[in-house]
């Protein structure tokens, strides 16, 4: 079936694949990433963020929100407890116009002293309790 979508493929606007960076998730550990860009827009939208803000966001994952919230915040500070998806991070804005905006810092966010910030963004369902018993 050249070209076809499988059953299980979900329409997605074009050019909007979500990033994971070939990274394997922990969903027990609350590592899900946002995949649908509607969904990143409208978190953003609602978020009031100004193009003057310093954005801190907790969590980043892969980076599909923070890319966003580079677009429209001043500078993003990310907090992320994850050595993989640091790297992951790293990798994919190393390069791009965004990288000198971008600070990514690894650790945990709760143990984390952090930067000045205008305004906070996570997107964590219940993974935010320090995580001293998981393998982080
Ligand atoms: C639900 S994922 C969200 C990923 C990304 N923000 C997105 O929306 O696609 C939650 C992220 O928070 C990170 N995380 C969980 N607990 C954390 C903590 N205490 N401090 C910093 N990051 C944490 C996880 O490693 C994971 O990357």
């Amino acid at each position: 079936m050249a070209g076809g979508k499988t059953k299980k493929e979900k329409a997605r606007p074009a050019g909007h694949t979500p990033y994971q960076g070939g990274i394997s998730f922990h969903k027990s550990k609350g590592q899900h990433i946002l995949k649908n860009p509607l969904l990143v827009d409208s978190i953003v939208q609602k978020s009031g963020i100004k193009s003057t803000d310093v954005i801190l966001e907790i969590g980043p994952g892969t980076g599909n929100l923070t890319k966003k919230l580079l677009e429209v915040g001043k500078r993003v500070i990310a907090v992320e407890i994850d050595a993989r998806m640091v790297l992951e991070l790293q990798r994919r804005f190393q390069g791009t116009p965004h990288s000198n905006r971008l600070q990514v810092i690894q650790g945990d966010v709760l143990k984390t002293e952090l930067p000045y910030f205008d305004i906070c963004v996570a997107n964590i369902p219940y993974q935010i309790s320090s995580p001293s018993h998981s393998s982080y």
